[in-house]
This record gives structure tokens, C-alpha cells and sequence, in this order.
């Protein structure tokens, strides 16, 4: 299999936006879990996402994950490999988006990396290097309070500075408004005066297919699904891929079974998504210290959801409100609340699908993350965009059989998120 474009994802759904959008820009696509598995038959694509799980661990483990992704997309012909980041930059001081540029930098001999978080379709903005997430800046949005990365400065020169051995430049929005010569004379500029990576300004699609344009002829890049667009739109219009329309073959066909929602994320949005959701489906909210002091919150939670699913979907959710969550982090502190209710959650879910559930829909990056590994899936197909960033997934290879999933990053979707899933999962 040669592949043109690959993708190093910090974290599943991440991952599956990625996957969503060079399908949607022209791309057969597919995401594995992890670096695949010989064993496992992948289809003939364009492109591949690696989806890692290296958002919020330690960066010498995320390092030599990514490292070791990026070799094997390299052998299997990626002449390109996009460091897929979060459009909202989730990261903390100590890393991780810094440490990993800067490895893939030196694996590639890049000498400068272009970054750009920005995507517009979800309302993520990058202005003189400052973050805005659907207008706020991102100090003010809701990111603020995230569980395991809080976001405090706007300023994605500063913040990747901090994360950075080398220096962070710019690459302003008249920069990139005067297209792609002007932004690589400005990359040859920064390179010139020391410079290893450049926050890229961008506000509109546009800006992403010029960013695109010039980062298509570099050997990686760091950005969200922005730049995914740009890049794919770039390969489309260089004639080096032909423009292959719609989702992956086969993707939609019924898998049957169960269907049923696990939510992790505490995001604004993934809490007024439950409140809607629990106007129309059975709804259950886990008591999150209990889930942690490991009593027997989950048995009761299975045993719930055996007196309902039989009639139609059930979600089971351990989001709370930014209080709850930082009182319960403040007893047991971030990682470790964070962590056990992640095991909590991905136990629900196996033993839901053990019970013969086969759609599944999980919100929250890292709660899709315990989920997947915990059911061992291989690897998805790509299909329908449920929401922007949000595509139906179908599993590939996985022991249980097929699967319909859809992984939802915590801030991704509108209001009806889970019932309009359900409804294309049928
Ligand atoms: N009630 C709770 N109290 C404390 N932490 C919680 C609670 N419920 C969930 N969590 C933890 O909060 C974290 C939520 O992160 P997750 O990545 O799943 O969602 P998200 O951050 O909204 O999504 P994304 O990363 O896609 O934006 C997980 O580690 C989860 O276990
Ligand atoms: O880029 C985004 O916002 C999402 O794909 C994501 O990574 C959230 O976890």
C-alpha cells in the first residue's frame, strides 16, 4: 500500500475529525488505531491517520509514539505527515505539541515547522497568533475550564514558545493573504534568522488552502483539521491524487444490535447535548465519586441499562458541571479522577457491547480513547459526517465485528448531537 498523506493524531477523535475531512476534500482515507497491524487488511487509500493516544501523557512517551508512526507512514510512501493537534491547542506548559514538532523537525530536517490550529468550519480562528474559539479568545472560552488541559493564554507564539527548545515565529494574516510565495519568503525569513517552528495565522478556508499550498512541499506540519483541508485541496488540485467523492465503499452497511452513548467530556457542549438527549432517551448520570472509590457504580449502571435498552438507545454519562469536576480533582487529585473514571466508562462500554451493542456513539477525546483501546478495535472506515469534525465510523478488523461508532470530540456538534447519530447510525 503507498499512501500520499499521512497523519500522526494526538488523540482518537482528533483522529476521526481528521479522517472526516480529507475524505470530505477528495482523500480515501482510513484511521488506525495505533500503528496497524500487518495482519489487518487495509484498504487502498490516499491517505492514513494513525491515531495515538499522546495528548496528555508524558512527552518522552509521546515523542517516541509519534516517531515511530511517522516511520511507518514514511515507509509506506507518506511524503507528508501532518502532527494532527487539537483545534484548541490542548496542551499543557510541559508539553506536548512543542517536544513533538520539534522531534518530527529533526527526524524530517525540516528547520522550520508551519503550525496552525485553526479551523474554521468549528469556529476556531488564529489572528496575529492569538486562538479565538467561535469569536472568545481561547483564555476566555470554555477551554478554560478542561479537565485535563485548561487553557490560560490566547497566544499560541507564547504558549508553543513554552512547550519549545527553539523559537516560535509568526506568520501574519496579510502574510498569508498574499498567498503561498509570500508565506514561504516568510518561513525562508524566520528559518534564516533561527526560527524552528511558526504559529500561521489563519481565518477563513482560504487562508488554509494557501497554508496548505506551502506546507504540501514540506515533510510535516503541525495543525488541526484546517489544515488537513488545506493540504488535502492541495494534492486534488496538483493532479498527484485524483478527486475521489464521498465516504469509504461499504462504510454504512447495517451492522444491527444495540445502540447506546457513553459520554466522558465535560465540555459545555457535551453537557447541554446529555440535557437535549434527555428528552428523548433514557439518560443516566454515574456518580463520579463513586466511580472512583471503585463500589459498585458500574454494575448498577449495566443493570440500568439492561432494564432499558432493549426498548431503544440509553446514554450513560459521567460529565459534570467545571465545579463538580474540580472538586473531585482537588480530592483525588487531576490525572488520577481523570484516569479512573476513563476505566469506569470504557468497562461500561465493553460490557455494553459484550451485551450486544453494535452502535456506539463516545464523547470526549480521552474517554474515546479508553473506549477504543479497551475494545481492541483495529482500525475504521470513514463515513458520513454526522456534524463538522464528527464522522460516522465503521471498525475494521475488530473482534466483536462490525461496528457503527462515532467518536465526539467534547466540543464538536450541535444541540441534537446524539439523536441525529442515532438516527444515521440506523
Ligand atoms: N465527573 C467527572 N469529574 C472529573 N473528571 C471527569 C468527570 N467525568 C469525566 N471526567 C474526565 O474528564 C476527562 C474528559 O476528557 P475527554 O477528553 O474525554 O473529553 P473532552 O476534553 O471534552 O473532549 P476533547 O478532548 O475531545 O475535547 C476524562 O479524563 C474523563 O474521565
Ligand atoms: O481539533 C479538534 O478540535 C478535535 O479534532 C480534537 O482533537 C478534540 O479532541
Amino acid at each position: 500500500m503507498a499512501i500520499l498523506l499521512g497523519s500522526i493524531a494526538d488523540d482518537y477523535t482528533g483522529a476521526s475529525d481528521l479522517a472526516n475531512t480529507l475524505t470530505k476534500n477528495g482523500l480515501r482515507t482510513i484511521q488506525t488505531v495505533g500503528i496497524p497491524d500487518a495482519a489487518v487488511a487495509l484498504p487502498h487509500v490516499d491517505a492514513v491517520v494513525v491515531a495515538l493516544k499522546i495528548r496528555s501523557v508524558p512527552v518522552a512517551d509521546a515523542v517516541s509514539a509519534a516517531a515511530l508512526a511517522h516511520q511507518w507512514l514514511h515507509r509506506h510512501g507518506a511524503k507528508h505527515v501532518l502532527y494532527k493537534i487539537c483545534s484548541t491547542f490542548d496542551s499543557t506548559d510541559a508539553g506536548n505539541i512543542g517536544p513533538v514538532t520539534e522531534a518530527l523537525s529533526d527526524i524530517t530536517e525540516e528547520g522550520i515547522v508551519l503550525v496552525t490550529p485553526a479551523f474554521p468550519e468549528t469556529g476556531r480562528t488564529v489572528y496575529f497568533g492569538h486562538l479565538f474559539v467561535n469569536g472568545q479568545p481561547l483564555n476566555e472560552s470554555p477551554l478554560k475550564d478542561h479537565p485535563l488541559n485548561p487553557m490560560h493564554d490566547a497566544n499560541l507564539v507564547r504558549v508553543m514558545a513554552r512547550q519549545s527548545q527553539g523559537a516560535v515565529g509568526l506568520v501574519d494574516l496579510t502574510t498569508v493573504a498574499g498567498g503561498p510565495a509570500a508565506v514561504k519568503a516568510r518561513l525562508d525569513s524566520l528559518r534564516m534568522q533561527g526560527f524552528t517552528t511558526a504559529i500561521a495565522d489563519a481565518t477563513v478556508e482560504h487562508d488554509l488552502e494557501t497554508l496548505g499550498a506551502v506546507a504540501v512541499e514540506m515533510g510535516i506540519s503541525t495543525g488541526a483539521s484546517g489544515l488537513g483541508l488545506g493540504l488535502a485541496r492541495a494534492l486534488v488540485k496538483s493532479g498527484q491524487v485524483p478527486l475521489h467523492a464521498g465516504t469509504t465503499d461499504g462504510a454504512m452497511r447495517p451492522v444491527g444490535g444495540l445502540a447506546a452513548i457513553i459520554a466522558g467530556s465535560c465540555s459545555s457542549a457535551t453537557l447541554e447535548q446529555l440535557e437535549i438527549a434527555e428528552r428523548s432517551m433514557p439518560v443516566l448520570r454515574l456518580d463520579s465519586e463513586k466511580l472512583i472509590a471503585a463500589s459498585d457504580e458500574i454494575a448498577a449502571a449495566l443493570s440500568w441499562a439492561g432494564e432499558h435498552i432493549s426498548s431503544g438507545p440509553v446514554a450513560i454519562a459521567a460529565s459534570a458541571s467545571p465545579e463538580t469536576v474540580s472538586m473531585l480533582q482537588s480530592r483525588y487529585g487531576r490525572e488520577a479522577s481523570g484516569h479512573a473514571i476513563e476505566a469506569a466508562t470504557s468497562t461500561i462500554a465493553a460490557e455494553l457491547v459484550a451485551r450486544g451493542v453494535r452502535r456506539l456513539v463516545v464523547a470526549g477525546g480521552e474517554t474515546s480513547g479508553a473506549v477504543v483501546d479497551r475494545l481492541a478495535i483495529p482500525a475504521f472506515l470513514i463515513g458520513p459526517e454526522i456534524a463538522p469534525g464528527v464522522p460516522i465510523l465503521r471498525t475494521v478488523g475488530s473482534a466483536q465485528g462490525d461496528m457503527l461508532m462515532a467518536l465526539k470530540s467534547g466540543n464538536f456538534g450541535g444541540k441534537d448531537f446524539f439523536a441525529t447519530a442515532l438516527t444515521m447510525m440506523r
